[in-house]
C-alpha cells in the first residue's frame, strides 16, 4: 500500500496531567502516515481520487488546537480515529511528540499504529 504522509505537524493545545499544564498552551509535534493507493489519482490527475492532505491536515489542527486531554494517550488515540473514521485511512501511524515535556530529553511521546496495511 502507498503512503501518504505529515511530517512535523506542529499545534500548540492544552496538554498534561499537572496543574500548571492546565493553563497553557504547549506544542505537539505530529507525524503522521496513511495507507492509501495512489494509483487512481495518478491515473487521473484528479484530487478527487486522493485522499487530500490539506483537507486532513485542517481537520487534525483544528482538532487539536481545540481539544485539553490530561494524557498524550487519549490525544493521539482521538487522532487516529478521526482518520480511521472519517478519511476511511484503513492504515494509520502517528508519532506524537511532547518535546520539552522531559527536561533531560530530546523527544518525548508515543508511536501508535492503528488499522489494517
Ligand atoms: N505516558 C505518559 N506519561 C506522562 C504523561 C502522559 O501524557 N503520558 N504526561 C506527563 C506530564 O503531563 C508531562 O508531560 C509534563 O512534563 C507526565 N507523564
Amino acid at each position: 500500500m502507498d503512503i501518504i504522509f505529515l511530517g512535523g505537524l506542529e499545534i500548540d493545545t492544552v496538554i498534561g496531567i499537572y496543574d500548571w499544564e492546565r493553563s497553557i498552551k504547549q506544542k505537539i509535534i505530529l507525524d503522521i502516515e496513511m495507507a492509501f493507493d495512489i494509483r487512481k489519482a495518478a491515473a487521473t490527475d484528479d484530487i478527487a481520487y486522493t485522499l487530500d492532505y490539506k483537507t486532513v491536515s485542517d481537520r487534525i489542527v483544528a482538532f487539536v488546537e481545540a481539544s485539553e486531554f490530561y494524557l498524550v494517550e487519549t490525544l493521539i488515540e482521538e487522532i487516529a480515529k478521526i482518520l480511521l473514521n472519517e478519511f476511511s485511512v484503513p492504515w494509520v501511524k502517528i508519532v506524537l511528540n511532547k518535546k520539552g515535556a522531559i527536561s533531560r530529553a530530546r523527544d518525548v511521546g508515543i508511536i501508535i499504529e492503528r488499522g489494517q496495511k
